[in-house]
């Protein structure tokens, strides 16, 4: 079986104001294709382990492999290629530069990247927008269009650079019933059909109940684990 993402035994703490641990001893694996959401109360460390599984954070103790790399221990330039490479990530608040088209907030990634030429990354930037129903949307300029459409174009950026695991803290957090239940069918969808991970950080009961498996963190532990 390929596994997505493998965390060892991982510990985190903060020393300000005090020393307080975080994460402790935090272990589990998340298979290839498959959706899992990680729920609990506030404060019970779901942020934490989401910044050191997105490896935004590399300040813990453990060990962390996602698509098969180990990517504890590695330097600055080479987890930007990493997360360039084989990471998505939703954010609750979609950052999208809000004076450029959506087409070019969907494309900067990939423009970044420099793999494809300008006309090949345009052509994926409006196939994405397409699957997330907002592809009719591509010209206009970003804060022009709606709040739910603003993140599914945000989930189309995710999605530009193709990569193998989407991560998502809160990606329905700000949308209203019809946008998060077309937000969550796009993400099965791409777990279903194309193989991706995706792993998310949500407060929404409904929607880690129709996850693959829930994760239930309470004080920096994991204490329950549902597969569906
Ligand atoms: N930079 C930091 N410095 C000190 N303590 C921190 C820091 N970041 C988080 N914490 C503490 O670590 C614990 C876990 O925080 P975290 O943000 O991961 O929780 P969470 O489950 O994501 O909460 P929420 O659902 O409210 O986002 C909390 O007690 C928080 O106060």
């Amino acid at each position: 079986m390929i596994m997505a993402l493998q965390a060892n035994h991982i510990n985190k703490y903060f020393y300000a104001p005090d020393k307080f641990q975080a994460l402790k001893d935090i272990s589990f694996e998340v298979k290839k294709g498959e959706f899992v959401s990680i729920v609990g109360k506030s404060g019970c460390g779901k942020s934490t382990l989401l910044y050191i599984l997105s490896t935004m954070d590399t300040a813990y103790d453990g060990s962390v492999q996602l698509a098969g790399e180990n990517i504890t221990g590695k330097k600055q330039d080479a987890l930007a290629a990493f997360r360039n490479a084989h990471l998505g990530f939703v954010f609750q608040f979609h950052y999208l530069l809000p004076d450029f088209s959506c087409l070019k907030n969907v494309m900067i990634p990939a423009l970044r990247l420099g793999k494809l030429s300008r006309a090949q990354i345009e052509e994926q930037a409006y196939e994405k927008l397409t699957l997330l129903g907002v592809g009719h949307q591509a010209l206009k300029t970003a804060s022009r269009i709606s709040g739910g459409q603003q993140q599914r174009v945000a989930i189309a950026r995710a999605l530009i650079n193709n990569p193998d695991i989407v991560m998502g803290d809160e990606p329905t957090g700000n949308l209203d019933t019809r946008n998060t239940a077309i937000v969550f069918d796009m993400l099965q969808q791409l777990c279903r059909e194309q193989q991706k991970t995706v792993i998310t950080v949500t407060h929404d009961n409904d929607f880690a109940a129709k996850s693959d498996r829930i994760i239930e963190m309470s004080d920096g532990v994991i204490v329950n684990q549902h597969t569906r």
